[in-house]
């Protein structure tokens, strides 16, 4: 069984100048322990597609499961983890607290210490475990995201350029925690602009006319 499924998303935006159908009927299906990729140029709908995909928006037609299951309104972080472009921190807690978030709502406190102690070191941002995301970089703020996202080990991690800012070393940090997760069991969809993600996955797939199709 795919952990997650969409059938038929669509979904347009009104905008002054008229209104654009940005999803028109994608077709996706990303099995437990799998890596896919989903390529396509800048303004394609990558990012329109997560949202559906993780519940924060909802398609004007369509279905998503999550785990054989249609998806909730907000599906919890046990689910489904996010890594979304804007990284969605909350600045109000530390990049270690922010990583734990996912653990304590699924009342997992027991994992806590080990599992943020073990992501944070990983990323290479165990010594800012005690800053707050406006106190550190931008990329130093994405992999902490990228933490929170897989800490609760969801069923389906989303993660939408989960590479972009990163320097040479850091990418390949991340995409060794990517493969680490679907070695886990998670189902992992990434949107990317980058061949070294690409080349990491066991399929790509690339969005174009509001369509999903293999590469
Ligand atoms: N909430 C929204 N309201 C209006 N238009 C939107 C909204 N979200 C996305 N769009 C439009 O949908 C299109 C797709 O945007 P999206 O951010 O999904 O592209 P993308 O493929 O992720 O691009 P990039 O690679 O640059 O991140 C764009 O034309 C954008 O302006």
């Amino acid at each position: 069984m795919s952990a997650l499924v969409a059938r038929g998303v669509t979904r347009g935006f009104d905008h002054p100048d008229g209104r654009i159908e940005v999803l028109r009927g994608v077709d996706l299906a990303v099995a437990a322990a799998e890596v896919v990729t989903v390529s396509g140029r800048s303004g394609s709908g990558k990012s329109a597609l997560f949202a559906v995909l993780c519940g924060f928006d909802k398609p004007d037609a369509g279905t998503v499961e999550v785990c054989g299951a249609p998806l909730p309104a907000v599906p919890p972080w046990s689910d489904c983890g996010v890594l979304p472009q804007a990284l969605g921190l909350a600045q109000e807690l530390t990049l270690a607290e922010n990583v734990a978030l996912p653990l304590r709502l699924s009342g997992r406190r027991a994992e806590v210490a080990d599992r943020v102690g073990e992501l944070l070191a990983e990323l290479g941002i165990a010594a800012l475990a005690d800053r707050y995301p406006q106190e550190v970089s931008y990329g130093q703020q994405q992999r902490a995201a990228l933490a929170r996202a897989v800490s609760a080990r969801p069923a389906v991690l989303l993660a939408d350029e989960p590479t972009a800012h990163l320097d040479h070393d850091s990418v390949a940090v991340v995409l060794g925690l990517l493969r680490r997760t679907a070695g886990e069991g998670t189902a992992v969809l990434v949107a990317t602009h980058h061949d070294a993600v690409h080349r990491i996955a066991d399929r790509e797939l690339a969005l174009a006319e509001g369509r999903i199709a293999a590469v």
